[in-house]
């Protein structure tokens, strides 16, 4: 991402929503504008296998292992405004487990793009699959996005739930109902 750019198309865009880019307040603006979309847009930058780094490790035992809670901040790609929540995570290893901060690394891998909540979802769970070639994956992200709050239909207290799962969690219901039951759902 070219910054200096991206600059200037924000100098731009407060000219044309009536504002004037050299008072006081937003002299650094398009600046700060910049920066924050570099560290919001990061996951297209970042390559997968650095943020797995080789945390991968060997492990017979076969029980599910879950991730509760893990903060999500995306942008919707229609809008460009926020959306926020959880995600919670649970999968089932054939050889090899994953190092426990992964998965919110791999969360914020797909997060910090633009996006649409479901795709989001499904590509976290595909992730986390083919980096251990897990025998099943299941992902469930509860959501509240802005431009359904501060514009749009204006609905404050709307949340969107999706879910992604895979391999055992696609097949068997019991391995499926386990993963809700444990995420508390
Ligand atoms: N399925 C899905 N829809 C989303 C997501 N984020 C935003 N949207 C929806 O994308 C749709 C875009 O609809 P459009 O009619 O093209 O855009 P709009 O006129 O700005 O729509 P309104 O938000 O209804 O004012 C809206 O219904 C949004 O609520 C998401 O993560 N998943
Ligand atoms: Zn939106």
């Amino acid at each position: 991402m070219n910054e200096v750019r991206v600059q200037e198309l924000i100098r731009q865009l407060l000219i044309e929503i009536g504002e004037d880019p050299e008072r006081e307040g937003l002299q650094k603006t398009p600046e700060r504008v910049a920066k924050s979309y570099a560290f919001l847009t990061k996951g297209y930058r970042t390559d997968p296998a650095e943020v797995i780094n080789n945390a991968v490790f060997q492990s017979e035992a076969n029980n599910m292992i879950i991730a509760r809670d893990i903060e999500v901040y995306s942008l919707c790609e229609h809008h460009l405004l926020p959306f926020y929540g959880v995600c919670h995570i649970g999968y089932v290893a054939k050889k090899h487990v994953l190092g426990l901060s992964k998965l919110s690394r791999i969360v914020e891998l797909y997060s910090r793009r633009l996006q649409i909540q479901e795709r989001l979802t499904s590509q976290i769970a595909r992730a986390i699959k083919d980096a251990i070639d897990a025998e099943g994956v299941g992902v469930v992200m509860e959501c509240k996005h802005l431009c359904m709050m501060m514009r749009g239909v204006e609905k404050q207290h709307s949340t969107m739930t999706t879910s992604s799962v895979l391999g055992s969690f696609h097949h068997s219901q019991s391995t499926r109902l386990e993963f809700l039951n444990l995420i508390g759902k």
